[in-house]
């Protein structure tokens, strides 16, 4: 009984509109929840019980890089069209996710190791290396390490061609140099860089915007270095020094990456300063 205008009918006052191929829309069609919630699928036999969180959590991480990454990739081009406060307000939505993100380890560490043990061997040799949206996010954020790409086992062709594109694109950082390049700073070497992040940051007043944006960005790296904190200290007491299912050291490889930092000139700054 439609209406016009789009307008399905009217319940309660309220109009009522066809959604997706002419079917109504409810909560559960909109939100695809049949096909979501289907996709819990255990490795053990018989279930073990905490299976279900590993999964939901992990299945939780990936929704919400994909938000992150959708973010980052519209903070740098708003940053490479000059845009400076949309960059700047999308970052900061950035930050309340990579908050979320580490405190959802809270939840995962409410298994033991024990309970943990009744599944893990089911995994090897999945692990979350092999997460390709995580290290999208690295890629996009500046720490751009194309071995990675060779030592991914079982990438398909699209998830390969996901992360060359991100290789191949412009990195947040290079769109904050182009920043500095507008406000009028050379940025061709190392040292024209720092200079300007010194004149940037003793001149607030002047340069507001670029001075927000470098430490919306600074933030960034901070929030990302304490999730790797955070999570190799949850390895740890899962597994102690057990090595990887995805064949590395464990522990020991994820320590080796707690310094990495996506802007080390914007913390060499602070000695500056
Ligand atoms: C019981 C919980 C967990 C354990 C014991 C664990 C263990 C590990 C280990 C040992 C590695 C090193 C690679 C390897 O497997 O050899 C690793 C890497 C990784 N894990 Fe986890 N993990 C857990 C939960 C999570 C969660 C919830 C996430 C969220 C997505 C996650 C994301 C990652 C990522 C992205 C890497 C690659 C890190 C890098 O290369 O810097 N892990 N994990
Ligand atoms: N690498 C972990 C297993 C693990 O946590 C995992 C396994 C499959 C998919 C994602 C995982 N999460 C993070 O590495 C381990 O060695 O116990």
């Amino acid at each position: 009984m439609s209406t016009g205008d789009g307008v399905a009918g009217r319940w309660d006052g309220v109009d009522v509109h066809f959604g997706e191929e002419g079917g109504r829309l409810t909560y559960g069609s909109y939100l695809r929840l049949a096909e979501l919630l289907d996709q819990q699928r255990l490795e053990s036999d018989p279930p073990a019980h905490d299976e279900l969180l590993f999964i939901t959590i992990h299945q939780v991480y990936e929704l919400w890089f994909k938000q992150v990454l959708h973010e980052l990739t519209a903070s740098r081009d708003a940053m490479l069209s000059g845009e400076l406060w949309l960059a700047e307000h999308l970052l900061r939505r950035v930050h309340t996710i990579e908050r979320t993100l580490t405190q959802q380890v809270d939840i995962l560490e409410t298994m033991t190791p024990q309970d943990f043990g009744e599944f893990r061997h089911r995994l090897s040799p999945a692990s979350g290396f092999q997460s390709v949206q995580f290290r999208e996010i690295e890629f996009l954020s500046g720490a751009k390490d194309p071995s990675f790409v060779k030592r991914f086992r079982g990438l398909t062709d699209a998830e390969k061609l996901r992360l060359e594109q991100r290789l191949q694109e412009p990195t947040l950082w290079d769109a904050f140099l182009v920043v500095l390049a507008k406000a009028g700073f050379a940025t061709d070497a190392e040292d024209d860089i720092r200079d300007a992040l010194r004149k940037v940051a003793g001149d607030r007043g002047h340069y507001a915007a670029v001075w927000e944006i470098a430490e919306a960005l600074l933030q960034h790296d901070e929030l990302a270095a304490a999730w790797r904190a955070r999570h190799v200290v949850m390895v740890e007491r899962m597994i102690g020094t057990k090595p990887g299912t995805g064949g590395s050291s464990g522990a020991g490889y994820l320590r080796s990456r707690l310094d990495l930092r996506y802007y080390p000139l914007l913390w060499d700054l602070r000695t500056a300063l």
